[in-house]
């Protein structure tokens, strides 16, 4: 569909030149935002109850709001967006079928918003995320799952492909690829997109991922919060990565592997293993608390604490860019 208004007059109207501290790369295709919007799984769009962070000018905004949502919410942090976006809801009422779409702007920041923590508050959540908060935002997601069929967000390609494709092209285990699959399933790279697709173009590619929730846990069904998940991952996954297997687990905990029968290599790496080992693994290093201390740590701090390594990246990087 073509656009409303098109992003070049909005960026005109408003004087608005990318702010790159706050990740803006625009895009202008139209086919392209279509593209992503369609891309959600199982209800679609319509008469259903959508979020988008980081709405920007509003190029995905108006391909959301033409595939007439119930409601719809977004979540920019710019505040030169917001009286545009705002100006959406009118638009929406004159151009989408079946009437009113209850459309809401929000001017926060999508780490901090409580929209993100309520569980199955949305149907879908979309968005071209700012590439130095996207690991964290997607971290948000398995966390609270605030949606509850699919998930379509623009990463960097290299994130992307670290995710989707891990075990496959011998894309190798990553701590984020094991929190993602332990939350999410049928994880598809939906689109290549190219720096020139965007204005002003990033240095690197993009591609779109397409995420579900996964209906019932594969980990630690009986106990254990996102924190203890976290907590596993970090221990099998963190900077021992690359060393070989038995030489990372402790040996209480490595007693305990070495009898599942799963076919574990221990001379090999975590970074190879198969995602069923991955589970079985993690499941024997929870049961081993006093190894990996995991009763000290609780979801808020998790959480507290994550924001608190991305905040001050996000400033690392300001202040190199000064
Ligand atoms: C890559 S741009 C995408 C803009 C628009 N959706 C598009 O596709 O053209 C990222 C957007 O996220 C916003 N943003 C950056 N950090 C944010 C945060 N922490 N919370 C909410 N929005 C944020 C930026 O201001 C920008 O509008």
């Amino acid at each position: 569909m073509p656009l409303w208004v098109p992003i070049e007059r909005v960026l005109h109207r408003l004087s608005i030149r990318a702010d790159k501290h706050l990740g803006q790369h625009f895009l202008f295709n139209e086919s392209l935002l279509d593209a992503i919007a369609s891309s959600v799984r199982s209800t679609g769009i319509q008469g259903e109850r959508v979020l988008e962070i980081g709405p920007g000018p509003g190029g995905l905004s108006q391909a959301i709001l033409s595939r007439s949502p119930k409601e719809f919410v977004m979540i920019e942090k710019d505040a030169r967006f917001i009286p545009f976006l705002s100006s959406l809801k009118t638009l929406a009422s004159s151009h989408c079928e079946g009437g009113e779409v209850d459309v809401r702007v929000r001017h926060e920041d999508a780490l901090d918003s409580l929209l993100l923590r309520q569980k199955h508050h949305f149907s879908h959540v979309l968005g071209n995320l700012p590439y130095n908060v996207s690991v964290p935002i997607m971290l948000s997601m398995c966390q609270f799952q605030p949606f509850q069929h699919s998930a379509v967000f623009m990463l960097q390609y290299e994130v992307a492909e670290r995710i989707a494709r891990v075990g496959r092209f011998s894309r190798k285990w990553t701590r984020i690829a094991a929190m993602m699959h332990l939350h999410m399933q049928n994880i598809s790279l939906v689109l290549d997109v190219p720096p020139e697709a965007f204005s002003p173009p990033p240095k690197v590619r993009s591609a779109v991922i397409v995420l579900e929730p996964r209906p019932e846990a594969v980990f630690l069904p009986q106990a254990g919060g996102f924190g203890d998940r976290e907590k596993a991952v970090e221990a099998l996954f963190g900077s021992g990565k690359r060393k070989i297997l038995r030489n990372v687990i402790p040996a209480p905990v490595l007693d305990d592997a070495m009898s599942l029968q799963v076919g574990i290599k221990f001379d090999g790496r975590a970074e190879d293993l198969e995602f069923e080992q991955v589970i079985h693994l993690l499941n024997v290093i929870h049961k081993h608390k006093t190894v990996v201390p995991l009763s000290k740590y609780d979801d808020e701090a998790a959480d507290a604490s994550c924001k608190t390594r991305v905040r001050s990246r996000i400033e690392r990087t300001r202040r190199a860019n000064w």
